[in-house]
């Protein structure tokens, strides 16, 4: 089987990371890259590690250019999809990386993107409870933010097995690059360099909703997350410290067995042994997602980290995994858990 697809927004970053995978996956022909401000531009000037694309031109984003494909992956800055989408027709594959189509709760939307909701499409979190059966057979896909892809699958097992309460608590680092490539005053070299910092901080991030929505879809109940995002020196990679207070009865066996249970089959989210921590280091460009889980008895509370490549598991590695499942191929075609190192 050979699945032809295109990319739009192929000069930015998510774009990029997808086209990176797409040039590794057995069954893929890439068509028609597209891009905006660049459009006319080779590919090779705005992507240089793309080296067997170097010499392909950008096409302005159109849903002529785009139409004729298998897939079509979008990778266009929130807001941009529904209208591209709209006149794609439902035949076509359509994985959105963007978030327009992420929310089920319109006000959700309204209050955190402040536009007009699209509306809800199939999510691309295989692994959680149902997440497979979703997306089998589906023509469109909203590929889940970075933080909720790495927050969910820290805590979805927690939840899964009924171990703690209704009120999570996150801290996570990311790297640079989620914010698009983008010139953005606040992620000049010598803002970032050297520096750790906090933002959207006390439920302002557009993610928090996202979290929310999932780990109540597992727990049966509405979770509340109070998430703080912080931004450090390092291009790729989010490490989410997540924790929860645990229910009456729970011990670290309970916790450990919960997680192994639930991650057992997973080709890509690997609890690591005891005593090992995840580092982002150590899924650079991979889509592996590494997890460990602890139980703080003084305090009570089940603390779950995990790591993942923002651009791999977290966008492009994601959109992939679902690709696969959604049109019947083998899910890891394309994707590795190999990461670079050091
Ligand atoms: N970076 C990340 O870690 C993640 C990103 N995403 C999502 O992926 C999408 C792209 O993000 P990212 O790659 O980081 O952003 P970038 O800024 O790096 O890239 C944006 C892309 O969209 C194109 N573009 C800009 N404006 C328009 C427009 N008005 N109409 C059509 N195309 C346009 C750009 O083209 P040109 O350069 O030619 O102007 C470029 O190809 C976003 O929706 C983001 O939310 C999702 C998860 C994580
Ligand atoms: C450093 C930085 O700004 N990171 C981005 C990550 C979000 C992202 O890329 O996800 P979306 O697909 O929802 O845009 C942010 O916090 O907004």
């Amino acid at each position: 089987m050979t699945v032809r697809a295109a990319v739009a927004g192929a000069s930015g970053y998510a774009g990029g990371e997808v086209l990176r995978l797409l040039l590794g996956h057995p069954e893929v022909e890439i068509g028609a890259l597209t891009g905006h401000s660049n459009a006319g531009q080779r590919l090779g000037a705005l992507q240089p590690h793309l080296v067997p694309l170097a010499d392909r031109e950008l096409a302005p984003t159109s849903a002529e250019v785009l139409a004729g494909h298998d897939v079509v992956f979008l990778a266009l800055p929130h807001g941009q999809s529904a209208a591209v989408a709209e006149q794609l027709g439902p035949d076509v594959l359509i994985v959105d990386c963007g978030a327009d189509f992420r929310l089920k709760d319109a006000a959700d939307w309204a209050a955190f993107y402040g536009s007009a909701h699209a509306g809800t499409w199939p999510y691309g979190l295989p692994e959680l409870p149902g997440g497979r059966a979703a997306l089998q057979g589906s023509k469109r896909i909203a590929v889940p933010g970075c933080y909720p892809t790495a927050v969910s699958l820290a805590l979805f097992p927690a939840y899964a097995a009924a171990l703690a309460e209704p009120e999570a608590v996150v801290v996570a680092a990311t790297g640079t690059s989620g914010a698009g490539k983008a010139l953005k005053p606040h992620l000049l070299g010598s803002e970032v360099m050297g520096s750790m910092s906090p933002y959207g901080v006390g439920g302002g991030h557009r993610h928090t909703p996202e979290m929310i929505q999932n780990l109540s879809a597992v727990a049966g109940e509405r979770v509340t997350v109070s998430f703080t995002p912080t931004l450090a020196p390092m291009a790729r990679g989010i490490l989410a410290t997540c924790s929860a207070k645990a229910v009456p009865g729970v011990d670290a066996g309970t916790v450990r067995a919960a997680y192994e249970k639930a991650l057992a089959d997973e080709p890509f989210v690997r609890l690591l042994p005891e005593g090992q921590w995840p580092a982002t280091a150590s899924v650079y460009g991979s889509n592996a997602a590494q997890i460990q889980v602890a139980y703080d008895p003084a305090a009570g509370r089940i603390i779950a980290i995990s790591a993942i490549d923002n651009l791999t598991k977290g966008t492009a590695g994601g959109a992939v995994q679902s690709m696969n499942i959604a049109l019947g191929l083998d899910e890891t075609a394309g994707l590795s858990t190999i990461g670079v190192a050091p």
